[in-house]
């Protein structure tokens, strides 16, 4: 049995508008991996993030989540093993209350009673929003939004966490929470962000992405140090690595 999570094998994708996005994208991700997906704006990421849960649906080369190709047939059996927190809140939050959208995910996979009732209070308690459920999303700060956006996934307790820019429009506290929250789910997770410095942190490999294609895949702190490598992709050191800028040390 293959130990990778996902798989994915020569993946292109064309917008109807004929922009190519992806091109020819291979690589493995294997179980309990932390990776990070990182270039410049434009250089294909989310739309990569958007194949592994088949929002978006390959005409050309293969997405595997386990042996499972994502496909249209496929789309629940890949939603209940990837959970897929999206770039934008307002994209995954829709119900009256906090409570209802994190309950969710788990209801529509037959969860109910107290066994619902403890999987939300255990995703709220997990990114400290218990004290919003009773709210209306749309009320909530953006950092807010973000933590509750965390808890609808959390609650379905995937095996992969796909996350597209988590730390944007947290204040500094909220992101530190974050990290930790990152850092303790064991299971495999692939993370998009412009924050070089949380990935550094968070993911022990990092996949560089330039103009739609892999240019680079490898352990974080070695691709950080391959000055040409950033230059070329559009890409800075994380400032935890750019030295004392008084002393130069
Ligand atoms: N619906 C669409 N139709 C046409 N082109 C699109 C569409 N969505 C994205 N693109 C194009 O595909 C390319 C990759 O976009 P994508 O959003 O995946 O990049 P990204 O790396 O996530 O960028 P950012 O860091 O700015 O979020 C860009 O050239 C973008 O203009």
């Amino acid at each position: 049995m293959s130990h990778h999570i996902i798989e994915i094998e020569h993946l292109r994708h064309v917008y109807p508008d004929g922009t190519e996005a992806l091109h020819d994208v291979t690589f493995s991700v294997t179980h309990g991996e932390s990776v990070a997906v990182i270039g410049a704006n434009g250089a294909g990421k989310s739309t990569l993030l958007a194949h592994l849960n088949g929002h978006l649906l390959s005409e050309s080369g293969e997405v595997r989540i386990g042996h499972v190709p994502v496909s249209g047939a496929t789309l629940e059996q890949v939603r209940r093993t990837v959970g897929m927190v999206f770039q934008d809140p307002d994209d995954q939050l829709f119900m009256p209350t906090v409570r209802e959208d994190v309950a969710f995910g788990p209801m529509n996979l037959g969860i109910t009673g107290e066994e619902l009732k403890r999987c939300v209070a255990d995703a709220l308690c997990r990114v400290d929003a218990e004290h919003l459920a009773e709210k209306a999303p749309y009320h909530l700060s953006a950092g807010e939004k973000r933590r509750v956006a965390i808890a609808t996934v959390l609650s379905m307790s995937p095996n992969v966490l796909v996350m597209d820019e988590p730390t944007n429009g947290l204040d500094p506290y909220a992101r530190r929470q974050l990290i930790g929250l990152l850092k303790d789910f064991r299971h495999s997770k692939i993370i998009t962000s412009h924050d070089l410095d949380m990935v550094l942190e968070v993911c022990e490999r990092t996949i560089v992405l330039s103009g739609g294609a892999v240019r680079a895949d490898g352990p974080t702190r070695e691709i950080f140090r391959d000055e040409r490598l950033l230059r070329e992709c559009r890409l800075e050191k994380p400032l935890s690595m750019q030295g004392c800028p008084v002393c130069g040390g």
